[in-house]
């Protein structure tokens, strides 16, 4: 598919799919000295041809403007003429678009996921069993015991992109990049902000459970 032939009415509630999340997410404090990005997928997807509005990089994300996001490609290009430059972990966004299909995803720097996945960085995974939470990452088996990979922190984003496909665990919406952040997604803005909400809360038990000894 063309992103021509994708419909105003569909970018247009991409972009305010964005604007909202971005909101909320701002408000809990989510989005420290402009770190995290966004993004929403839109019209068709095969695994070579898709398109996603994302955050542009660097902004204040506290605040709304009129050049908060742009669409790209599957290769992280701009499909649009625009001065806007995509966010620096667009390629991040694309390959688990590519690997996943999925429709959103949300990343996001916080003390708990920083802290958890510098804990674990050398185990590979942030290990986590019987939290009830556990239910919001669509995993309903009773006591389940889950592990949320992590990743390297390279500075070369696409070196970070390439060990996406042999990290990811088929149950596990989410991925740590290690102490840095949270890459959460769904099969649509709804979904992906209930697993990563579901993921800081999880972080936030283990940390404190890891505390209290
Ligand atoms: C300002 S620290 C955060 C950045 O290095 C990066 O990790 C990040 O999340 C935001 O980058 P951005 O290019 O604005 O999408
Ligand atoms: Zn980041």
């Amino acid at each position: 598919m063309n992103f021509a032939d994708i419909t105003l009415e569909e970018k247009q509630v991409a972009l305010a799919d964005l604007r909202n999340i971005k909101e909320q997410f701002a408000s809990r404090g989510w989005f420290p000295g402009t770190s995290g990005n966004l993004s929403v997928r839109v019209g068709d997807f095969s695994p070579d041809n898709f398109h996603f509005a994302v955050t542009s990089s660097g902004r204040d994300k506290s605040v709304h403007t009129p050049e908060d996001f742009l669409f790209v490609n599957a290769s992280g290009e701009a499909c649009e003429s625009t001065k806007l430059k995509p966010s620096a972990e667009t390629l991040i966004h694309a390959k688990i678009y590519r690997m996943t299909g999925c429709g959103a995803i949300f990343h996001v720097h916080t003390v708990f996921n920083s802290l958890l996945s510098e804990r674990y960085g050398d185990t590979g995974f942030v290990p986590a069993q019987g939290i009830e939470l556990i239910k919001g990452l669509g995993i309903w088996e009773e006591n389940a015991a889950i592990q949320i990979p992590v990743l390297p922190n390279y500075a070369d984003i696409s070196a970070i992109a390439k060990l996406i496909p042999s990290s990811l665990q088929s149950d596990i919406p989410g991925i740590l990049l290690r102490n840095h952040g949270i890459y959460a997604w769904g099969k649509n803005v709804f979904e992906a902000k209930r697993h990563l909400e579901a993921f800081e809360f999880i972080f936030e038990v283990e940390y404190r459970r890891l505390a209290l000894g």
